[in-house]
């Protein structure tokens, strides 16, 4: 019996005559089943449920609770309802039989039985039993699949009508399983996907992937785009057809983000390349090819970068020309100037934020040391960083590790900062301003860039420069720059440094009506009328007060823009203002725009 399950099948034989229960007992035994047997109803009953046998034979006639009642109550406990039960009686009488068939008996032996009789039906109502476990577990199995299935599986006939219609399908469609179910497939397909299914219908293929470009309808007539499969099977020689679908809309339209994002960073890297890859180092100055020895030096370590200088001696081009040369090249250097966010929004800038971190953050955003994750950052006025935010930088500098504002997962980064300042950070660190740690951290390799006035070999080099570049942008062509030019660029302090002077010779160019560069009076010395033997009088601070403060006045106070005093002066309106709180020019009152 070793065929029907792995253990042996348990019979439960039910008589109140002990001769029956021995001789059954021998002959159950002997072909190999387990056999437990109970002397009435009642305890029949109990036993049943207790030890759960495959199989119960029932006598009919019983003191007590007779047969019938017994197979009734058997028949009636969950647990014990799905036992198959076969009656033996003496009695012939087909009433008694349908009687036993009727309250849930699968068969029925009459007494005085054939041993072999018994032992055949107790083995066909046991593999009939246990086929029917298996189907059912197969069922349930299959039910779950189709019901927990991701994908909307719907079935139909020959018809065309729908048979089967799954939780995903419901979602998917936006319509309940009882209102399609029965109902035409193409109600749900838009025209093209309608063609295909009927033609499959009348072809012979087993299976057709229907890859994107093709739509379904919702519900409510909506199209939508699928990819799906097709799939026929014969059911008692009919063709039954199964299909799954999948919704691609969500995915489409992620593809399309993706591809714009993908664009739009292409597009930022051509634009950064073209603004700043061409744009040389000029100059053959003994001080800048020192800096550029440095730049070559440093380039290919992965060390911090502390550039010092005044304003507009080009510390971002050195910053550039590191990364540029370096083995991170290829990935993006992203720049933050810390003067120009505000303080509040400095963290978020650095590190990035989750949706919902504070007011206004509606979304994720990626900060810049995860947008340079591989790359370079560069941090410009590093000296403006906020104290609570100098801290974090350290532990980014030291830990490669950060989290975003709002977020509790840390973070790992692998970037390389540059930073640039023009302030003096070691008489910021002693003020308390600035981090000690932070500044011995960002300045393991110093570089200084050294002003304009310190290097005024370069300025016909640059003059050149500037004048072809803005002489082309502009369809001119200017060949010639007067002597006297030159001598007064050359004689001037440029404290602007090469901004400025980038900054004049366009405004020169732009005036400029024939091939020789023309050159208004607007270099204005803030110590000029003072005389040389008393520029030394005035320190550096002064004079750039000076400077400020005319330039203001004659922009009426206006900072940015095109008429505005940063123009003038060849700052960042940043940077100008920056400088103003530090030298305490107020604004003055009503006159000002920012
Ligand atoms: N040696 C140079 N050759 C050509 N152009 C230069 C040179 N140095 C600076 N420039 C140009 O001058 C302008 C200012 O340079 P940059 O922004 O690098 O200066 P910076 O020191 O970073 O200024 P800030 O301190 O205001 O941020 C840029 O347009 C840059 O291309």
């Amino acid at each position: 019996m070793t065929d029907i399950a792995q253990s042996a099948p348990a019979v439960l034989m039910v008589d109140d005559t002990p001769a029956n229960l021995g001789v059954l007992y021998e002959v159950l035994s002997a072909a190999g089943y387990s056999v437990l047997v109970a002397e009435d109803g009642e305890s029949a009953l109990e036993r049943a449920a207790y030890a759960q046998p495959d199989l119960i034979l029932l006598d009919v006639m019983m003191p007590g609770i007779d047969g019938f009642e017994t197979c009734r109550r058997l028949k009636e406990q969950p647990e014990t309802q799905a036992i198959p039960i076969i009656f033996m009686s003496a009695l012939s009488d087909t009433v008694d039989k349908i009687r036993g068939l009727q309250l849930g008996a699968v068969d029925y032996i009459t007494k005085p039985f054939q041993h072999e009789e018994v032992l055949a039906r107790v083995h066909t109502h046991l593999t009939l039993q246990q086929l029917k476990r298996t189907l059912a577990e197969r069922e349930a199995r299959l039910s779950a699949l189709v019901t927990s299935a991701m994908d909307a599986i719907l079935t139909f006939d020959a018809d065309g009508l729908i048979t089967l219609f799954n939780p995903a399908a419901e979602a998917m469609f936006g319509c309940n399983a009882a209102e399609v179910l029965g109902q035409p497939l193409d109600t749900l397909l838009a025209a093209p996907l309608r063609q295909v299914v009927h033609d499959y219908q009348r072809q012979s293929e087993a299976r057709l992937w229907l890859p994107e470009g093709l739509q379904a309808l919702r519900g409510n007539g909506q199209p939508f785009p699928i990819e799906a499969t097709l799939s026929r099977t014969l059911v008692t020689g009919q063709p039954f057809y199964t299909m799954i679908l999948r919704d691609i809309e969500a995915r489409q339209q992620a593809e399309a983000e993706f591809n714009r994002l993908h664009g739009l960073n292409l597009y930022l890297r051509d634009e950064i390349q073209a603004e700043h890859d061409f744009e040389e180092m000029i100059g053959a100055s003994t001080a800048l090819r020192a800096v550029l020895q440095e730049v070559e030096a440093v380039a290919g370590t992965q060390a911090t970068v502390l550039i010092t200088g005044e304003t507009g001696t080009g510390k971002e081009l050195i910053a550039r020309a590191i990364h540029n040369r370096s083995t991170r090249q290829a990935k993006p250097l992203i720049k933050l100037n810390c003067a120009a966010i505000a303080a509040s929004l400095a963290e978020s800038e650095l590190f990035g934020h989750e949706k919902g971190a504070f007011t206004g953050a509606l979304t994720r955003k990626i900060g810049r040391f995860e947008l340079a994750n591989g790359g370079t950052l560069f941090l410009d006025e590093v000296g403006e960083l906020p104290l609570d935010l100098q801290a974090k930088l350290l532990r980014v500098l030291q830990e490669g590790e950060f989290e975003r504002v709002g977020g509790s997962q840390t973070l790992k980064t692998d970037v390389r900062v540059i930073a640039a300042t023009n302030r003096d950070l070691a008489q910021r660190c002693r003020e308390g301003q600035f981090r000690a740690d932070l500044y011995y951290r960002l300045n393991v390799f110093p570089v200084e860039s050294p002003a304009l006035r310190s290097r005024r070999e370069d300025i016909p080099l640059l003059v050149r420069h500037f004048v072809q570049k803005y002489a082309a942008s502009l369809g001119k062509s200017i060949d010639t720059v007067p002597l006297a030019t030159l001598a007064r660029l050359q004689a001037y302090s440029w404290p602007g440094n090469v901004r400025e002077l980038q900054h004049v010779i366009e405004r020169a160019v732009i005036i400029s009506r024939s091939s020789t560069l023309e050159f208004g009076d607007w270099l204005r010395e803030p110590t000029a009328e003072a005389g040389p033997g008393k520029v030394s009088v005035l320190t550096l601070e002064e004079m750039e007060y000076e400077h400020i403060l005319k330039a203001l006045e004659t922009t009426s106070w206006r900072v940015s823009g095109e008429h505005g005093a940063a123009r003038l002066l060849g700052l960042k309106p940043t940077t100008l203002e920056a400088r103003m709180k530090k030298l305490g020019i107020e604004r003055k009152r009503g006159g000002f725009e920012a």
